[in-house]
């Protein structure tokens, strides 16, 4: 009897999940599929196996950058020949904010060029069929007119700030395309690309001058507060703006992107523009921010800025409306973020960095 009860549950869940998969227009997947999260240590990389887990794939294969560098060709060759993934995130990057992209540009576009050009040309060869590489929204012209869609990429001047970052960026686009253009049919390959726009969330970098605008004002108001400092200093104006959506959000998107039919992720993109933006919906300016992280932290104190300090692009709002129109929409807001982001600061990093 308890067989035949779990044989109709087991028919009933498979239903379940076809017609699931019929209604979010997402292939039925095979959940044993060898998947390889490239980068799973960071914060987009831990963020996407946290999701692949949760829906249930259960041959998830990592490696540390120590036990495989990928902006080794001949290493990065054996490891796909071994482990012949059936799928790939590319989510390993050298990434960084504002400072260290001016500070080290060499760094920035000599890494992410090899790291792309290796797991995807390896990943072609050895016969990988699905790939999603993650760009930035720093690949869209610095006046690019917002929200920036799809479209505007290279019809303008980039901002020079990440310039070097944002060139290789677009390398890993024209990597994906150019592959599924030559290949795409002969060899069943789809290789597709996310452009998130700024990210935040449990995992982050809190290097106070190497890191993102979220983390870096996490740990100041944080040092600021326990350290009853009268004030805390932001660099530039305040007055960018920019699009913060929730780490979690964007693995969420990911895995969504990844899953979606060919027809239909076909229908939304093209061979020569193939990538899909992955926004939150609304943008603030960093002196807004400034107050929502103090409130967040709890700081009472002043908050000043220091304009000798560079802004960098002026906006960088998504247009996500491709996403949206394929069903997926951000959930998690800035405040709700904030507090997340905040408490697994004082989790995981709070006491190791005071
Ligand atoms: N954070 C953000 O705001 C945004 C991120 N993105 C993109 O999302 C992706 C993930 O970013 P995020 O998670 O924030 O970055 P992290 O720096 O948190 O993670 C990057 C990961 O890549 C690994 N890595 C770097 N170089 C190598 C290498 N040579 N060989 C092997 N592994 C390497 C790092 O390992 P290790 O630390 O050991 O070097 C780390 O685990 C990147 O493509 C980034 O460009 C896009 C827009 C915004
Ligand atoms: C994701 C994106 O990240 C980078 O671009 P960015 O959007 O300029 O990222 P940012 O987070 O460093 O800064 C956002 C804004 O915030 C201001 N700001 C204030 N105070 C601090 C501060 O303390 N630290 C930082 N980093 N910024 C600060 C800062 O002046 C700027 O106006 C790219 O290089 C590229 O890597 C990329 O793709």
């Amino acid at each position: 009897m308890a067989l035949v009860w779990r044989l109709v549950k087991r028919i009933k869940n498979k239903n379940k999940f076809k017609r699931k998969a019929k209604r979010k227009n997402i292939v039925p997947t095979d959940l044993n599929q060898k998947i390889y999260v490239a980068g799973h240590r960071g914060m987009v990389g831990s963020a996407i196996v946290r999701n692949l887990v949760a829906h249930g794939y259960n041959n998830i294969v990592t490696r540390t950058h120590a036990e495989l560098d990928l902006t080794n060709q001949a290493q990065v060759k054996v490891f796909f020949q071994q482990e012949k993934p059936a799928q790939v995130y590319l989510a390993a990057a050298k990434v960084g904010g504002i400072y260290a992209n001016n500070t080290y540009p060499a760094e920035f576009i000599y890494q992410n060029l090899m790291m792309e050009a290796n797991v995807i040309h390896q990943s072609f060869e050895a016969g990988v069929k699905k790939l999603l590489f993650l760009g930035s929204s720093c690949i869209y012209p610095k006046l690019a007119s917002q929200p920036m869609a799809e479209n505007s990429l290279l019809t303008g001047e980039l901002e020079s700030s990440n310039e070097p970052y944002a060139i290789a960026k677009i390398a890993g686009i024209k990597l994906c395309e150019s592959y599924n253009r030559q290949y795409g049919q002969s060899h069943g390959i789809d290789y597709r690309s996310v452009m998130p726009t700024n990210l935040y969330g449990p995992g982050d970098n809190y290097h106070p001058e190497n890191s993102h605008v979220i983390p870096a004002l996490i740990r100041r108001f944080h040092e600021a507060k326990e350290a009853n400092a009268p004030e805390v200093v932001i660099w530039g104006t305040g007055t960018p703006k920019r699009e913060f959506l929730y780490v979690d959000d964007m693995a969420a998107a990911s895995v969504f992107v990844m899953e979606l039919s060919k027809a239909i992720y076909d229908q939304q993109t093209s061979p020569m523009q193939s990538h899909i933006n992955v926004g939150f919906g609304e943008d603030v300016t960093i002196a807004e921010l400034a107050k929502a992280v103090g409130n967040t932290v709890g700081y009472s104190g002043q908050i000043n800025f220091d304009s000798t300090k560079p802004d960098g692009s002026p906006r960088k709002w998504m247009d996500s409306s491709r996403l949206n129109r394929l069903g997926w929409k951000a959930k998690i807001d800035l405040s709700a973020g904030l507090a997340r982001a905040y408490a697994d600061f004082l989790q995981h990093t709070a006491e190791k960095i005071t």
